[in-house]
Formats: structure tokens, sequence, C-alpha cells
């Protein structure tokens, strides 16, 4: 199944958290990642032992969709119906895709820093979902996390391309709204959809 990083970065440096947790609360962003990562058919959620430690209890594990937890301690297992257990990122990738008791429509990366960094290289991650935050006073949001993706930068041969909103409403499903310029508390934020050319 195909490989699609879901992230939620602060512009202009790409911060993405502050000792392990998110530095927002944005409670319409969460929505549309619970909306876009359950999606219609089963989907599975892969993410690092600190992102899995820091979703709320109550939370986890994501419903509705398998999840996948990355530790290199870990031993390849199903611990349940919906939490996998996988010691590498390709050992993860192999199960789900032989794994036909779920029939996985797409996987998301959906944190933290270290696995994003690593997936983004991957030639098999053809999509990026970044919801673009910016904070309304310009002021300076405590970070210790950043995105290292080669997409932000001015030289011409990009390898990776902002879509229009046409092409991020297909690609999510037309069921699922998407609203623009979202504003909450000091925050600003888009979402969208880039595809390796
Ligand atoms: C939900 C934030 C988010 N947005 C986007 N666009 N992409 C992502 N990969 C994520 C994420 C994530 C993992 C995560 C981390 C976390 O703390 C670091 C908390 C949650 C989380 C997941 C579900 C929740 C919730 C918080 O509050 C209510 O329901 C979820």
């Amino acid at each position: 199944p195909p490989i699609v990083i879901i992230v939620a970065a602060l512009l202009p440096e790409l911060g993405i958290g502050y000792q392990g947790k998110l530095p927002w609360r944005l409670s319409k962003e969460i929505k549309y990642f619970r909306d876009v990562t359950t999606g219609n058919k089963r989907n599975a959620v892969v993410m690092g032992r600190n992102t899995w430690n820091s979703i709320p209890n109550k939370f986890r594990p994501l419903k509705g969709r398998l999840n996948v937890v990355l530790s290199r301690t870990f031993q390849n297992e199903l611990v349940t119906p919906e939490l996998y257990h996988a010691n590498s990122f390709d050992s993860a990738i192999d199960w789900i895709s032989k794994d036909k008791a779920h029939e996985i429509e797409r996987i998301f990366v959906i944190g933290g820093g270290e696995l994003y960094n690593t997936v983004i290289n991957d030639s098999r991650t053809l999509h990026l979902l970044i919801t673009e935050i910016k904070n309304n006073l310009g002021e300076e949001v405590p970070m210790d996390t950043f995105l290292k993706f080669p997409i932000y930068q001015q030289h011409q041969q990009l390898e990776w391309k902002k879509m229009d909103e046409d092409k991020l409403k297909k690609f999510v499903g037309e069921d699922i709204e998407i609203s623009q310029n979202n504003i909450e508390g000091d925050y600003t934020y888009d979402f969208t959809l880039w595809e390796r050319t």
C-alpha cells in the first residue's frame, strides 16, 4: 500500500514538537488528522514509540486504524488486532503488505521527527499531507524537533511539488470537509498536499 507522511508543522522552520509534545492544541487540525487517517477503508498509522507514548491514553490505539508502533527493542508481533509492534520501518511495511487479514489501503506515517526524517527519503513515500501552521503574532514558539524536508528550498530541481486544493480534496476524499486559513488561538493553518515529481 502507498506510504503517506501526515504532519503539522510551524513555518518557516518546520518545527513539529517540544519536549515530546505538540506545541499547540488545534481542534480542527486533530479532527482533520482523525478523518483523513481513518478514511473509508482500513488504513494503518505508523509511529515511533515516543509518539505512541505522547498520545493521551484514552485515545490510543487510534480507533478504526491499524496502529503500528516502532521500537528497536520490540519483537515483531501483533499485540492486539489494532496494535502491531515492529523493530524497524521496513519490517512493519513488509508485515502490513503481506497481512491479508487487514487489507490496508494507505499507510500513514504520523511521527515523530526521527521517523519523518527517515521516511521522507524513502522512494516508496509518494505524498505528504502537511498542515502549514503560522503563528499570528510572529512570536518565537519553543521547539526542539524539526522536519528535515528538502521541499521549501528555492533551488529549481525540487523533487516535491505542492498540489492545488482540488487535488487535495480528491486525495483525502470528497466527504472530508477542508477549510483553509483556519484560525485557532495564536495560530493560522492550512492543509496542503505535496507530490513527489
Ligand atoms: C493530531 C496531530 C497531528 N496532525 C497532523 N496533521 N499529523 C499528525 N501526524 C498528527 C499527529 C500525531 C500523533 C499525536 C501526537 C500527540 O502528542 C505528541 C497527540 C496526538 C493526539 C491524537 C489524538 C487525539 C489527541 C492527541 O487529542 C485528542 O485526540 C497525536
